[in-house]
């Protein structure tokens, strides 16, 4: 008889941190094609963002102190001395006592310091008369006000997002270096397990579930997928359909066959794959236990239990972070998860990590999570599910309107 030997989620976590690095060397792309990959450089500007001062609104540029206790019945009266257009420097200094019209993103010209709105003046031929009083710096963006010459604007390890190659793109950046995807190969492994197109199901066929959900859970992580298809629970078959699409990528995963049943071979297949091999057979979770971790050369090999929540749970915990290390992400600087009240007593036993499927409820004493109960077997509870909360394995439970974090799923 084959058992367990179960590591804690934490043990298991500190493995994958020792043992996983970057999976290839970096590569410089153009911005275009960078968004969600991971910067492999720091960035430093050597432009100023905004390069010149400008201003934020449609107006007239002026000294902030030839406005002062401007009102409606007591304007202030200056002589409008020229007109900045868009896209031109700004050419002719402003002395004491001037305006200049100038719209929205046009260059602040020397002398001014401020610009009135065109809401608050009135033009009487080459006169203005200012209804309002401006600040010093009122209504102007600065030069460098958004990025300084020499500042780090993104440190390497970064995960890139739309905002981010916003700021690549005003320093003049058209390229960066970034960890390239790795890639993710999906096997899901059982006799029982057939296609999703096929239509009519033999007694005891189940549709494969975990390629499509594992495969896409991989994408939103930022890797690229490589579908295996389906293995029988035949060794050798599974071992060199394994070992083929193992040569293929950088993550190999395979789904189902985890447990210590006598037709469960991915054990023997991870072992068959390379040295050092499997570095977790079972993790202390509900769900989950018999979820396996292995590395061939340098390249790590999971498998995922069969049942698909069990299976989606488990990418979110372990598989999650190995995607990280291989993208060579920095470790999270925020707590992305959420805090609600749950919403019934839920019992845990000590000595495991639970993970319960939640949902969320806006009451008017706050967020509510409120359990979805059901096995591990079932997809659909996943679908009602935001997310999942963890019930500490030093823990017997928890109790209703006790506060949790729910780490939500990506959508
Ligand atoms: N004696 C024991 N039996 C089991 C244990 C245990 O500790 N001792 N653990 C149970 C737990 S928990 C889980 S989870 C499963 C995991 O088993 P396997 O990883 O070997 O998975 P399978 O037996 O292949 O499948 C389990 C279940 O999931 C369905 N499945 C599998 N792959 C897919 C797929 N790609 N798409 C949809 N559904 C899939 C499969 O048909 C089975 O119903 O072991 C327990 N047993
Ligand atoms: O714990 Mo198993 O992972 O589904 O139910």
């Amino acid at each position: 008889m084959k058992f367990f030997h179960v590591k804690t989620v934490s043990e298991t976590l500190r493995i994958i941190n020792e043992q996983f690095q970057p999976c290839r060397p970096p590569v410089e792309l153009p911005l275009i094609e960078v968004c969600g990959m991971v910067l492999a450089e720091d960035v430093i500007s050597d432009e100023q963002v905004p390069h010149f001062s400008r201003s934020t609104v449609d107006g007239f540029a002026v000294c902030a102190k030839d406005t002062f206790g401007a009102s409606d019945s007591l304007p202030a009266f200056l002589d409008i001395t020229g007109r900045i257009e868009m896209g031109m420097a700004a050419d002719t200094a402003l002395h004491e006592g001037q305006a200049q019209a100038i719209p929205t993103g046009g260059m602040i010209p020397a002398g001014a310091d401020s610009v009135v709105m065109i809401e608050h003046v009135e033009e009487v031929g080459e006169m203005l008369n200012v209804f309002r009083q401006v600040a010093p710096g009122e209504n102007i963006v600065r030069a460098g006000d958004d990025v300084e010459r020499g500042e780090l604007v993104m440190a390497c390890g970064h995960r890139l997002r739309p905002q981010d190659l916003g700021v690549l793109s005003a320093i003049g950046r058209t390229s960066v270096r970034v960890h390239p995807r790795p890639i993710v190969g999906i096997l899901s492994t059982g006799d029982e397990i057939v296609p999703s197109e096929k239509k009519e199901l033999a007694p005891g066929e189940v549709r494969d579930i975990n390629s499509v959900t594992i495969g896409a859970a991989a994408r939103q992580c930022g890797a690229t997928v490589l579908y295996g298809g389906i293995v029988k629970d035949d060794y050798d078959t599974f071992a060199k359909r394994a070992s083929e699409l193992f040569h293929k990528v950088d993550f190999l995963i395979l789904s189902g066959g985890s447990s210590v049943g006598t037709r469960d071979y991915t054990v023997q297949v991870m072992q068959s794959l390379g040295d050092p091999g499997v570095l977790v057979h079972g993790v202390a979770t509900k769900p989950g236990k018999p979820t396996i971790l292995s590395k061939a050369g340098e390249k790590p090999v999971m498998g995922l239990p069969g049942h698909p929540v069990s299976a989606m749970i488990m990418f979110q915990l372990f598989a999650v972070p190995i995607l990280e290390r291989l993208q060579g992400l920095r470790p999270a600087q925020t707590d992305l998860r959420l805090s609600a009240k749950i919403a019934r007593n839920v019992p845990s036993a000590v000595g495991r990590t639970d993970y319960i499927r939640v949902k969320l409820e806006e009451r008017e004493d706050g967020l509510w999570a409120v359990p979805v109960f059901g096995k591990s077997g079932l997809i659909s509870t996943l679908v009602e599910s935001e997310g999942i909360v963890e019930i500490a394995a030093n823990k017997e439970g928890i109790v209703e309107g006790e506060s949790v974090k729910v780490h939500l799923f990506k959508s």
